[in-house]
């Protein structure tokens, strides 16, 4: 607990500077006791021992001494060290803490902060102690797991804490139990402010930071560049894990190793196990937060309503009464988007509309209405409501769920894809729009960032879309792919199939027609932008479109060749009896045919025939 010790008052001035006179020193700030400032001299912080070790640094219990004209106080502070950065590196991180301390302060769900300072080069956040995190109190208890109502309630805490932290533009990307911290009314509060978040745009040359506690992390959060974008849905996974983690005891993907966790979240694109027997609502708004594509997952605020509702329900004892479930339920996803995809925008009166595409299918729109505006609004936005569509040429409206449109501003919708007027030379110039706001200001993922661009729709352009199913080939113009990309035996690129189109574009792509041994894997990465579509239409000739063919499976290629043997054998057999056969007429005719002229065969199959070692794929090519 926050221990506050009085010590007599010195006669001291209280001019103070942060970063005293040498070149590590980032800056000099001159505070007065009235001012609030995050800076806290290195000689005011006291280090007594160290009591944790993360990813990005270590924990100190210490001694912050604060003194003005009329107090000298001294508080027990937890210091976050972190580990040392380059100069520049430390001095962007100082500047984007100074611009969100106050901020931060005014959090209740956030732990109070004391302020920053540097010690030995290192940058330290003093954070007031607390008596002890969640994950703390899970190990005293003796069935080492919470009961359902301290989950929920805990649970409330973190979500308000968290989502008030995205209100001010930071993900925590550390959501763990052991970053819970409890303060001495039972209430949880958050021990981190987003502190990966603050890194993450500027490590980009430090190499192997792990963007969070493995455990925990969200598969785009393991390579933002390539699966992202890290973004507020990113905590709903690692919210997720903790929840599990608090109601079973158990830490998800408890005893992997770092990469196994990966091959699991990232590769395997498997879950964390959810237990059973809990309310259904927060059963499903759980799973939600496990969902691989970011965007299907709830929001914070998806799920703090779902806690608040379910904590009414249940008793003291972890028994739940069954509520008539509110919210989006599993059942009510449609064409790949999950009810959280489709809450996060609802429909105004005037908004235009057009029919829902399902999400990256080639499939064609589920109804065959044309775009419209909206009229009129009926229902609550939990459930599926009714809007009223007027259609030009049609006298009444139509009445279409709302889940089945998609709003339309400036010619844009969320999940189309979108092309960068200007060339980037860092990131893909194609992507996907995660959003579309009324006044014409976008966010869209893009191939190699982190994070989402934002800016306004003058600066794109539709793209050409592309769906899971289809098959393609990187561009000839294309050197040096940004990731790697299978050849065939001829030294050509390979044709591959796209089985999933991740949020940011990036697609998977699987190669049937290339053999591969053991568990080699036949899937690639890749940038929208360097690949093109290959379809059998567009091969211009027959050996084109045999090409093709095989890239369908790998086995087209030995069926095919198995099937010209045996039909060069059927017709060696069928040419042979029909030989003798006019042979033995022509020894009785005496007209003397038959005699072994093979002009009249197709050159290729004449020598399988009579070639002993004719190689057999010269039948075919
Ligand atoms: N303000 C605080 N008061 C009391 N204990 C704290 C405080 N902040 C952190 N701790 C404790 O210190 C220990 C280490 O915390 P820290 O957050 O650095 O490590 P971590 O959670 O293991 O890793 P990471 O660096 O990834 O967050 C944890 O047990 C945590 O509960």
């Amino acid at each position: 607990m926050a221990e506050k010790i009085k010590v007599p008052k010195p006669a001291a001035s209280f001019e103070y500077e942060l970063f005293e006179g040498d070149a590590d020193h980032l800056r000099t700030v001159v505070a007065t006791p009235t001012q609030i400032s995050p800076w806290i001299k290195a000689t005011e912080l006291k280090l007594k021992h160290r009591i944790g070790r993360g990813n990005f640094g270590d924990v100190w219990l210490a001694i912050h001494r604060q003194s003005a004209d009329d107090f000298d106080e001294c508080h027990e502070v937890a210091v976050k060290m972190l580990h040392p950065l380059k100069k520049d590196i430390a001095q962007t991180f100082v500047y984007k803490f100074e611009r969100l301390f106050l901020k931060c302060r005014e959090i209740l769900g956030v732990g109070w902060l004391h302020g920053v300072s540097i010690m030995n080069g290192k940058i330290c956040i003093a954070m007031k102690f607390y008596g002890g995190s969640v994950a703390d109190r899970i190990a005293l208890l003796k069935e080492r797991k919470l009961q359902l109502p301290d989950v929920l309630r805990y649970g409330i805490d973190l979500a308000n804490g968290t989502q008030e932290l995205h209100s001010i533009g930071l993900p925590v990307l550390n959501l763990k139990p052991s970053n819970f911290l409890l303060n001495e009314h039972d209430r949880a509060v958050l021990g981190d402010f987003g502190i990966p978040y603050l890194l993450l745009e500027m490590l980009n040359s430090e190499k192997a930071l792990i963007l969070g506690t493995p455990n925990y992390m969200a598969p785009e959060q393991w390579e933002p560049e390539v699966r992202g974008p890290i973004s507020f849905e990113t905590d709903s996974w690692g919210f997720g894990c903790s929840i599990l983690e608090m109601l079973t005891g158990v830490r998800p993907w408890f005893g992997k190793s770092v990469e196994e966790i990966y091959q699991s979240v990232v590769v395997k694109q498997q879950k964390p196990q959810v237990p059973s027997g809990l309310p259904p609502d927060v059963e499903n708004v759980i799973n939600g937060c496990f969902e691989y594509d970011l965007r299907n997952r709830p929001l914070m605020e998806d799920i703090l309503s779902v806690f608040q509702r379910s904590l009414n329900a249940v008793n003291r004892d972890g028994a739940w009464t069954h509520l008539k479930s509110r919210g989006p339920t599993k059942n009510s996803s449609f064409g790949g988007y999950t009810s959280w995809y489709l809450s996060k925008d609802h429909l105004q009166v005037g908004d235009t509309v057009r029919p829902r595409k399902p999400l990256n299918s080639c499939k064609p729109q589920n109804m065959d209405v044309p775009i419209g505006i909206v009229v009129g609004l009926d229902g609550d936005t939990d459930r599926n409501r009714i809007v009223l569509v007027k259609i030009s040429g049609l006298q009444n409206p139509l009445s279409v769920q709302e889940s089945k449109l998609e709003r339309v501003t400036s010619g844009f919708a969320v999940g189309d894809w979108v092309r960068l007027k200007n060339k980037q030379s860092k990131h893909s110039p194609v992507g996907i729009l995660h959003s579309v706001q009324r006044d014409g200001y976008m966010a869209a993922a893009f191939v190699g960032l982190k994070t989402l661009w934002m800016d306004s729709c003058s600066e794109l352009q539709m793209a050409k879309a592309y769906c899971v199913g289809q098959f393609v080939r990187l561009k000839v113009n294309v050197a040096n792919p940004r990731f790697d990309w299978p050849r065939k035996r001829g030294g050509e690129w390979s044709t591959g199939r796209i089985s999933q189109i991740l949020p940011n574009g990036c697609l998977i792509v699987g190669f049937p027609g290339r053999f591969v041994f053991g568990d080699e894997s036949n899937s690639f990465l890749a940038d929208p932008a360097e690949v093109e579509l290959v379809s059998f239409d567009s091969c211009p000739g027959m050996v084109e479109k045999y090409y093709h063919l095989e890239d369908f499976h790998w086995a087209v290629r030995p069926l095919v060749i198995a099937l010209g043997l045996f039909t060069a054998m059927k017709l060696t057999i069928s040419i042979g009896r029909g030989a003798s056969t006019k042979l033995r007429k022509g020894q009785r005719s005496g007209d003397g045919q038959g005699s072994g002229n093979t002009a009249w065969l197709h050159p290729p199959i004449a020598n399988i025939l009579f070639e002993e070692d004719a190689p057999t794929a010269n039948i075919y090519y």
